[in-house]
């Protein structure tokens, strides 16, 4: 079994004015070559900062991440190479146009103007942006094509692992499943790994292979999402994806508890 990121005892934590936050407390998770996996959480139970640690932006305190077998700290450049990264938020020179957004990401991963241009007009096809916008401001463009451009754009540097960070949160419904089929259809095209978090639930079914449900800086339970639903159906008469999240970050455990449990 090839494994595209392995993770082993991240921890990390915060200063936040007096207080000290921990935002992860132990990650260990596997994902393998070709899968689509879900983290997914609650709000603050810390899925950013764990994509934050494996795109070689933040430092964990102890641990480590491995991403085709190497060290997201020691060989973070090697890394670099082998991921892309798309937040909620497409980063973008929003004054300047799609074309000049793109050329400008090719340039930075060395791709050369001919061959972008192809990458360039492919992407537009694959998003559905007519070819005369491309010349259009970006901040012209609704925010759904601006996350399929950005997302297209992530995938133009065929990386083997694609850190996707809410990439449809606040995209209306129709945006959202336009999103989620070109994530979709990218795997499918460019074989890549794609490690997701997301908000919901039925997108994590959609999408994912394998989940995550992260709570309070700690995994609580993996699994594929049939399977997860399987577990509570003794609670729930046809659980929905959603159930099993309210299910599993509904519980409130005596921290000393779980130390003890996890460490035995
Ligand atoms: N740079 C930082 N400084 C201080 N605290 C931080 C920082 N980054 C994250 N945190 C804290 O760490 C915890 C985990 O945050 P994180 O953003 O990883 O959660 P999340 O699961 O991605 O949340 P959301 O679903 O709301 O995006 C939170 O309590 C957050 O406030």
């Amino acid at each position: 079994m090839n494994y595209a990121l392995i993770s082993e005892n991240i921890k990390k934590q915060f200063k936040k004015s007096k207080r000290i936050v921990h935002a992860l407390k132990g990650i260990n998770l596997q994902i393998r070559e070709g899968e689509i996996y879900g983290l997914l959480g609650p709000n603050g139970s810390g899925k950013s900062t764990f994509i934050r640690i494996a795109s070689t932006l933040l430092i964990p305190d102890t641990g480590s991440i491995k991403i085709f077998g190497y060290d997201v700290v020691k060989e973070a450049t090697k890394v670099q190479r082998l991921i892309n990264r798309v937040s909620a938020e497409a980063s973008f020179f929003k004054k300047l146009s799609a074309m000049e957004n793109l050329l400008f990401a090719a340039g930075i991963h060395g791709i050369s103007k001919k061959e972008a241009l192809e990458k360039i007009y492919d992407i537009s096809e694959k998003v559905g942006l007519d070819r005369k916008r491309l010349n259009d401001p970006l901040e012209d463009f609704s925010r759904g094509m601006q996350q399929k451009v950005a997302i297209a754009r992530a995938f133009m540097t065929e990386p083997r692992l694609m850190l996707l960070d809410e990439p449809t949160t606040g995209l209306d419904p129709r945006a959202k499943r336009e999103v989620q089929s070109l994530i979709l259809q990218m795997r499918e095209n460019m074989g890549a790994t794609i490690l997701l978090t997301t908000h919901d639930m039925e997108e994590a079914e959609r999408l994912c292979d394998y989940v995550a449900i992260i709570h309070r800086g700690r995994i609580i339970i993996k699994g594929r999402t049939s399977e997860l639903k399987t577990m509570i159906a003794h609670k729930v008469t046809n659980p929905t994806f959603e159930d099993v999240f309210m299910e599993f970050t509904g519980i409130s455990f005596d921290e000393a508890e779980y130390e003890e449990a996890e460490s035995a």
